[in-house]
């Protein structure tokens, strides 16, 4: 089951790549941004990327319910009672429309409400980060076919006593996650869009990822997928689990904490 979770993490991957192609050429030609009925933004990016994911996913997990954030936004909703995948085709379109390339595309699969297999893959940036049973990054570029032996094994660093660094949202850090952060040790903090901060705890750049601004289901778990594969956890503030399926809050996620390993 493990082996297979790394199976479907690198299937996930290649259809990253694939849909980057779409995600590039709108980036690469210029764009109009136009404004969902939630007020965020959206480009022509964000719906030929799903297009392309969902098609593909079609085939490597036929009959498997897929959430996708375009196709929620447009009023699917799909019946979810079991595994399920979790798309968002660019995350971070602040980041893509500020064109400083920190953005992502996100793909999971979510079994017994957690996330067992997942991308992240950042076009611009073109680093590529994969987690089923273990982790690994590369650097590709988009369209490219996965090449197993380029990737590396990622594993996130054993939390230090001191000089603790903490990863923040480059647009949506409070009060609340800077005392979150204050009390837990934090001596430096470093920001990224996107998913790329889930990222930057499980290559062992950073120990700790604190949000408590809202984000969706989609914005999280390929990213919550990666964490898991390289050794590190992502909980609730009071430490309960963080899970996913939450049709009671239509999929709008609560406060986490990413961490990186326990230390020995
Ligand atoms: N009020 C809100 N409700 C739900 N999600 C929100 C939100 N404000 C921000 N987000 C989520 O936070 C993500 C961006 O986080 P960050 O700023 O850390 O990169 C957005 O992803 P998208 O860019 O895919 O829309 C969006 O889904
Ligand atoms: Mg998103």
């Amino acid at each position: 089951m493990e082996r297979e979770n790394d199976r479907l993490a690198h299937a996930f991957a290649d259809i990253c790549l694939k849909a980057a192609i779409e995600v590039m050429d709108v980036y690469d030609s210029g764009f109009v941004v136009q404004s969902k009925d939630d007020r965020s933004p959206v480009t022509a990016a964000d719906t030929r990327a799903e297009t392309v994911i969902l098609e593909a996913l079609r085939h490597v997990m036929p009959g498997v319910p897929v959430l996708a954030e375009e196709s929620f936004s447009a009023g699917v909703r799909p019946d979810i009672n079991g595994d399920f995948l979790l798309v968002d085709p660019v995350d971070g379109t602040k980041e893509f429309i500020n064109r400083n390339g920190e953005f992502t595309i996100n793909i999971a699969l979510i079994s017994g409400r957690v996330p067992v297999a997942g991308c992240v893959y950042a076009p611009a940036l073109k680093r590529i980060f994969i987690g089923g049973k273990s982790g690994f990054s590369g650097t590709f570029p988009p369209g490219a076919k996965l090449d197993a032996g380029a990737l590396s094994p990622m594993q996130a660093r054993a939390m230090p006593q001191t000089g603790r660094i903490a990863v923040m949202s480059r647009s949506h850090a409070d009060d609340q996650t800077r005392a979150f952060a204050a009390a837990e040790g934090v001596s430096e903090t470093v920001s990224a869009g996107s998913s790329l901060k889930f990222c930057l705890v499980a290559d062992g750049s950073a120990d700790l990822y604190p949000r408590f601004g809202p984000t969706m289901e989609w914005d999280t778990a390929a990213g919550h997928a990666v964490v898991l594969a390289a050794g590190g956890n992502v909980t609730c503030p009071d430490g309960s689990p963080f899970l996913y399926g939450k049709t009671e809050t239509g999929y709008l996620n609560g406060a986490f904490v990413v961490r990186g390993r326990q230390p020995a």
